[in-house]
C-alpha cells in the first residue's frame, strides 16, 4: 500500500481541477466513500459530523448533505469562526445551511457533543494542519476522545500531521479513518499510527495512472506483498537451489542468537546452513539442530582468537550468503571477521555485534552493495551521526542520511514499525507487535533476511519479505497463544503456518 505526502496530493487536486475535475466532484466523490463504508460498518445510525473551515469539513459537509437524504438524524457541528475557506466547501456548506444541519460552535462547543449520537465524524483537519492545534479545537478533540461513540476520523484523525505522524497539540483518537487517494505516512508511524486504529482507502475519482506516476514517500507492506516475493520451489531442485547460507557468530555468554538466526533460515527453506562459532561451541550445534553444519573458530580462553579471521577467510567462497552479528560478541577478533565479510563482496546480512563492529568499518561498508544492514535505533547511531532520540523522532530522515551515506546498503531500521531503506525507497511493516519485544527476535529477523537472498532474492527485497513474514508470523501466533509468552524461536517453529496462510489465502 502506498502512501503519499501532503504536497503530492495537493498536486494530484491541481493537476484534476486543470483536466476539469472539480473539488466539489472529488469531494462530493469523498463523502460517497465514507458512506460506504458507514453502510459495510453498520455505522448509519444517530451522527454528529465535526467540521472545520478546509476542504477536511468541505468532505463532512458533503457527507451530511448526502446522508441526510436518506437519513434524518445527522447534524453538523461547524467549529471554526469564519466561513468555509473553498469554494467547494462553501457550497456543501450551503446545502447543510438550507436543510438547517449546522448548528454553530460557539464558547460552549463541547456542550454539543455531549447530545445522544452514535457515531461522530471528524471532519476538522485533514492534511492541510499547518500549526498546533488551540481552542476551541483543542477542547473539541479532548471531548471527543472522551466520548464513548465510535469516532471515525476523515482523511486523518484531526491533530496529526500527515506526513510524519506527529501529533500536533492534541489528536482525535479514532476507531476507523477514511483516507483517499492514497494512505498518509502519518497512519503508520509513531505516535499517529496509535491514533488511527483501522484505515481504509478510498478513491475519489483522480486517475490512477497519476496517482501510479507519483513516487511514494513510503509503502506499508501489506499480504499481496509478501505473496508476490515468496520464492517459488520447484519440484526439479535441491538443496543447492535455496543458497548455502554461513552464519558467523555466537559467544560464551550470547551463544542462542546464531542458532536462533539460523533456525529461522531453515525453517524459511534455505538448503544448507553452517554456523561458525567460537570451538567451545560447536558441539552443542547439532544438538539444537541436527539440520546445522558448524565451523570450530580458533579461540583464545573462551572468546575467538585473532587467528579465526585468516582460519575462516578461504571458506567463505564456498557459501551463497553470510549473516554475522547474532551473539558474536564485541571484540577486535570479531571485527576482523566482520572485515572479511565486507572484503568478500559476498551477499550478507550484518545485525547486532556485527553492527557494533561497523562503526570502525565504515569505510569498507561505503564499498559495499549486496549488504543488508539491519540496526535498532542504539545500533544506528553507529552508522549516522545522529541520537536516538533523533533517530525516534525522525525515522524517514535517519533513513534518508543512512541511504545517502551508504548508497547501495539496504537498511533495516528496527522498531515496533520497521522501516527497510534502499536508495529512494522507503517500506514500512505495520504487522508487528509486542510478541517480538524479546531478546532473540532481532536474530530470528536475520536469518529470515538471509534465506530469502539465499533463495534467489536481491538483498532489498529479502528485506522486504523478512520483515513482513517476522511480523506477519507475530501478528497470526498471538491469535493461538498470548503474545507475553511468545519465544522468539516460536516465531520458527510458527513459520510453517504463515507460509501455508500466504500460499493458500
Ligand atoms: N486530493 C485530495 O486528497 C482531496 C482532499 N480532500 C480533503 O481536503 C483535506 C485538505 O483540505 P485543506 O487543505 O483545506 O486543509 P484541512 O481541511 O486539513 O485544514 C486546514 C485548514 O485549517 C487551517 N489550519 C491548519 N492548522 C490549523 C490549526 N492548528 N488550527 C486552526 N486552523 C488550522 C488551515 O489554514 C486550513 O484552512 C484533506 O484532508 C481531505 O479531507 C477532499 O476534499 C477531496 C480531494
Ligand atoms: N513492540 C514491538 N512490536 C513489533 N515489533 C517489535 C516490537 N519490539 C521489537 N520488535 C521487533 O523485534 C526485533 C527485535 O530485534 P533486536 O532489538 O535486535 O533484538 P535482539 O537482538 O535481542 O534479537 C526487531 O525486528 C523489531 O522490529
Ligand atoms: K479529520
Amino acid at each position: 500500500m502506498i502512501c503519499l505526502l501532503a504536497a503530492q496530493l495537493h498536486q494530484l487536486d491541481q493537476r484534476s481541477m486543470m483536466h476539469g475535475i472539480s473539488t466539489i466532484e472529488l469531494m462530493g466523490n469523498a463523502a460517497k466513500g465514507i458512506y460506504e463504508v458507514m453502510r459495510d460498518k453498520h455505522l448509519m445510525k444517530r451522527v454528529m459530523i465535526i467540521c472545520g473551515a478546509g476542504n477536511n469539513g468541505g468532505d463532512g459537509l458533503a457527507l451530511a448533505a448526502l446522508y441526510h437524504e436518506s437519513f434524518e438524524q445527522v447534524r453538523v457541528l461547524y467549529v471554526a469562526k469564519q466561513a468555509p475557506i473553498s469554494e467547494a466547501a462553501r457550497y456543501y456548506y450551503k446545502l447543510c445551511e438550507n436543510q438547517n444541519l449546522l448548528i454553530h460552535g460557539g464558547a460552549d462547543v463541547v456542550r454539543h457533543l455531549q447530545q445522544d449520537y452514535d457515531v461522530i465524524i471528524d471532519g476538522l483537519f485533514g492534511i492541510g494542519l499547518s500549526r498546533d492545534v488551540d481552542e476551541p479545537y483543542a477542547s473539541v478533540i479532548e471531548a471527543v476522545n472522551r466520548s464513548p461513540q465510535t469516532i471515525l476520523a476523515i482523511d486523518l484523525p484531526s491533530g496529526i500531521n500527515s506526513d510524519d505522524g506527529k501529533v500536533k497539540g492534541s489528536a482525535v483518537k479514532a476507531d476507523l479513518t477514511v483516507t483517499f487517494v492514497a494512505s498518509k505516512p502519518g497512519h503508520w508511524l509513531y505516535p499517529g499510527y496509535l491514533y488511527s486504529k483501522e484505515v481504509l482507502v478510498k478513491e475519489i475519482g483522480i486517475p490512477r495512472s497519476w496517482i501510479e506516476a507519483v513516487c511514494p514517500a513510503l509503502h506499508v507492506i501489506d499480504e499481496a506483498d509478501l505473496k508476490k516475493l515468496l520464492p517459488i520451489r520447484h519440484s526439479h531442485s535441491h538443496k543447492g537451489s535455496y543458497g548455502k547460507l554461513l552464519g558467523i557468530g555466537g559467544s560464551q555468554e550470547m551463544t542462542g542468537a546464531i542458532l536462533m538466526a539460523g533456525e529461522a533460515a531453515i525453517r524459511s527453506g534455505c538448503g544448507m546452513c553452517t554456523l561458525a562459532v567460537p570451538e567451545h561451541m560447536q558441539p552443542s550445534v547439532p544438538l539444537y539442530l541436527p539440520e546445522f553444519m558448524s565451523i570450530g573458530l580458533p579461540q583464545e580462553g573462551m572468546t575467538i582468537s585473532k587467528a579465526a579471521a585468516q582460519y575462516l577467510q578461504p571458506r567463505l567462497a564456498a557459501y551463497d550468503v553470510i549473516f554475522c552479528g547474532c551473539g558474536g560478541g564485541r571484540s577486535d577478533s570479531y571485527t576482523d571477521l566482520v572485515r572479511i565479510v565486507l572484503d568478500s563482496k559476498m551477499a550478507c546480512v550484518i545485525d547486532g555485534d556485527g553492527i557494533y563492529a561497523l562503526q570502525y568499518l565504515r569505510e569498507e561498508l561505503l564499498m559495499r552493495d549486496q549488504i543488508v544492514v539491519t540496526p535498532h535505533v542504539k545500533e544506528m547511531t553507529y552508522l549516522i551521526d545522529q541520537s536516538i532520540d533523533e533517530i525516534i523522532e525522525d525515522p524517514l530522515h535517519a533513513a534518508d542520511c543512512f541511504c545517502e551515506r551508504y548508497p547501495n546498503a539496504v537498511l533495516v531500521l528496527k522498531s515496533e514499525r520497521p522501516l527497510i531503506a534502499y536508495k529512494q525507497e522507503r517500506y514500512l511493516c505495520a504487522w508487528g507487535n509486542h510478541a517480538l519485544a524479546k531478546g532473540g527476535s532481532g536474530d530470528v529477523l536475520c536469518g529470515l533476511i538471509a534465506s530469502f537472498i539465499g533463495q534467489g532474492l536481491d538483498p532489498f527485497h529479502a528485506a522486504i519479505l523478512g520483515c513482513g513474514i517476522h511480523a506477519y508470523t507475530a501478528h497470526l501466533i498471538i491469535q493461538d497463544c498470548n503474545a507475553r509468552s511468545v519465544l522468539p524461536h516460536e516465531i520458527s517453529a510458527y513459520l510453517k503456518y504463515s507460509f501455508t496462510s500466504l500460499e493458500t489465502g
